[in-house]
């Protein structure tokens, strides 16, 4: 798949990059962006079950799939560093270069996952397959992997209740591994709003409900449009 994106961005007169890396050129809309949010390959007959169970419940639009992008789109990336960032602090070709995190692994090995929202009720949850490049422990997925796939859903219920928000602090209690390449639920919602205070609150299980892997309380700031972030 990455093989083919390179090809289809050589086609499109794109600037080259190594392999695995997909670039970005600013100054045109040449950019391909591929949503992750949908079953690929690599993804179990669980994931699968999951997100066509979810799929089902987006149909009477209570509950959104939300698409995932290997890079920030081009609109909320422009609108993002107008309020909040100091070019001086940005390099044009080092941006070119960035990536989501979660995003920047090749299919299947890294973070497989989709998220569903639902605005009224103030969740989101997401189905989350760890792969083999997570590992921290052997045979079980790393706690810093844990905590990134935690801080995305939180921050997702965050920025969905109350726009651009960032994690200020994340409280995570670790109460049973999570074995590489299985599938967990996260569900997050959000609790409480206090001025720019966002308090989201997180569990992940085992499909079946019966493993308490982590809890998770969050703290998110809603970002000030009057105060750059460096
Ligand atoms: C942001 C994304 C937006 C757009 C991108 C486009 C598309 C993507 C859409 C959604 C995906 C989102 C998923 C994101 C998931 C990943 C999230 C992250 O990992 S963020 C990275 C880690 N976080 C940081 O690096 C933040 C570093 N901290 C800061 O930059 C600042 O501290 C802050 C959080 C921006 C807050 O600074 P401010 O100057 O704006 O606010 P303050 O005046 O300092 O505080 C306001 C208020 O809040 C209280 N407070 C602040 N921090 C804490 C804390 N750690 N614990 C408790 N309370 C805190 C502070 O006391 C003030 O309270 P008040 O006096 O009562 O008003």
């Amino acid at each position: 798949m990455l093989r083919s994106c390179a090809a289809l961005l050589r086609t499109l007169g794109a600037p080259r990059g190594p392999p695995g890396v997909v670039w970005r050129s600013f100054s045109s809309e040449k950019v391909i962006h591929k949503d992750f949010a949908v079953p690929n390959p690599s993804w179990s007959k669980d994931l699968r079950l999951l997100f066509d169970q979810f799929m089902k419940k987006c149909e009477d639009g209570s509950w959104e799939r939300l698409p995932s992008h290997r890079q920030t789109p081009l609109q909320k990336f422009e609108d993002f560093k107008t309020h909040f960032l100091d070019s001086k602090h940005m390099k044009e070709e080092q941006m070119s270069q960035a990536q989501n995190f979660t995003r920047s692994f090749e299919d299947g090995l890294g973070f497989e996952y989709v998220m569903f929202c639902n605005d009224i009720e103030k969740m989101v949850v997401c189905f989350f397959q760890g792969g083999p490049h997570l590992q921290g422990v052997p045979g079980f997925i790393h706690g810093g992997a844990i905590a990134t796939i935690i801080d995305a859903t939180v921050g997702m219920c965050a920025n969905r209740a109350g726009g651009a928000a960032m994690t200020a602090n994340l409280n995570i209690n670790f109460k049973r591994p999570i074995p590489l390449c299985s599938v967990v639920v996260l569900k997050s919602q959000l609790d409480k709003v206090e001025g720019r205070k966002l308090f989201v609150s997180c569990s992940v299980r085992s499909i079946d409900e019966k493993t308490l892997h982590s809890e998770a309380t969050s703290l998110f700031i809603k970002l000030d449009p009057n105060k750059r972030l460096t």
